[in-house]
């Protein structure tokens, strides 16, 4: 079934950042989804994180464009070439496979059928012999090392750059779960926001994540210093630098953290009350890029009284856990089969 040397694959194709992981290898890609093109041939001009430098630094030929979007594909040519050139990346010098590999792919829980198939189709466009997906909690579930085939609950939160994923898992399956299109972007959007409505300040995107991930916090940051931030002045257009102390960036991150926080406790009122009482012991799990951000965990336990923790390199979560689902491709051979 298999050619000689074909290994197959896991890609967390997310918002922010796409990983590829090799069965057997672990993670051999990890760029974010960043595509630059021009803008009258479209063709390529980088991809990844040099493509990512040139965000907001284009000429009027260029255009650097993140193709997903809130999780789901938002330019499907785009990330299907993507796609494409990082499973050639994740083959280069390593000779890993010769043919077309099966791919696993993660989406956000919330998905439509109509946006399900986007992602397997640009997946087949882009080399694989076949694609498959798999949900994104599950995945960040079974890349946190949860008892995922276990009869016994176990809960995932996974903040991502489009996408927060609550998951109530147990048996193999997502008993009950939640997705909003919230998350790191929201994030950013809100400091971007803030700064100019406080400062009269335009700052573009990457200064915003920069600015929430050196002092962003999602409450009391006590400790953390104040940065000077560059961005273009609204009054004068002229270039400025201003300082920015961590508790302004704390209460402009207030709204999206009481989003997320929310969607915890929607998700732990609908959860049958023995998967309840196992949660209660073992703790919700952070994963994702947003689970780094700081006092989070606190939060999210103050407010549901539960205990938090974050997963062990909560960025590699969902691509560990796509590559580790392969050893199971066939339940989402059926899964698949089912559904087209
Ligand atoms: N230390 C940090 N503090 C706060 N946020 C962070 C930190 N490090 C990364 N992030 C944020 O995490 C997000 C990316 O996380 P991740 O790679 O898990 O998302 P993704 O899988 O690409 O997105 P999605 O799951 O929504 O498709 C970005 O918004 C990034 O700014």
């Amino acid at each position: 079934m298999f050619g000689i040397g074909t290994k197959d694959l896991g890609i967390d194709l997310g918002t922010a950042n796409t990983l590829v992981y090799v069965k057997g290898k672990g993670i051999v890609v990890r760029e974010p989804s960043v595509v630059a093109l021009q803008t009258d041939t479209k063709a390529i001009v980088a991809v990844g994180n040099d493509a990512k430098n040139m965000i907001g630094r284009t000429p009027g030929n260029i255009v650097a464009l993140r193709p997903m979007k809130d999780g789901v594909i938002a330019d499907y040519e785009t990330t299907a070439v993507m796609m494409k050139y990082y499973i050639k990346q994740a083959n280069k010098n390593k000779g890993l496979f010769s043919g077309k590999p099966y791919v696993m792919v993660c989406v956000p829980s919330g998905i439509t059928a109509v946006e399900e198939r986007a992602v397997v189709d640009a997946t087949r466009q882009a080399g694989a012999r076949d694609a498959y997906t798999i949900e994104e909690p599950f995945a960040a579930a079974i890349g946190a090392n949860l008892p995922v085939w276990e009869p016994t609950g176990s809960m995932v939160v996974d903040i991502g750059g489009g996408t927060t994923e609550v998951a109530i898992i147990s048996l193999g399956g997502i008993v009950t779960s939640q997705s909003i299109r919230i998350a790191g972007d929201e994030m950013d959007d809100a400091i971007i926001n803030y700064i100019r409505k406080t400062y009269n300040l335009m700052i573009g995107d990457r200064t915003a994540e920069m600015i929430k991930v050196e002092i962003g916090s999602a409450s009391d940051p006590e400790g953390v210093d104040n940065i000077d931030i560059r961005g273009r002045d609204l009054l004068t257009g002229l270039p400025k630098t201003i300082e920015i102390t961590a508790e302004e960036i704390s209460k402009a991150l207030n709204d999206t953290v009481a989003a997320i926080v929310d969607a915890v406790k929607v998700t732990l009122e609908k959860t049958p009350p023995e998967l309840a009482a196992d949660i209660m012991d073992r703790g919700i799990v952070l994963t994702g890029g947003g689970a780094l951000l700081r006092n989070l965990d606190k939060v999210i336990s103050e407010e549901t009284k539960m205990p938090v923790l974050i997963a062990e390199n909560p960025l590699d979560c969902v691509a560990i856990g796509t590559g580790k689902a392969l050893d199971h491709i066939d339940l989402f051979k059926t899964k698949a089969k089912d559904s087209r």
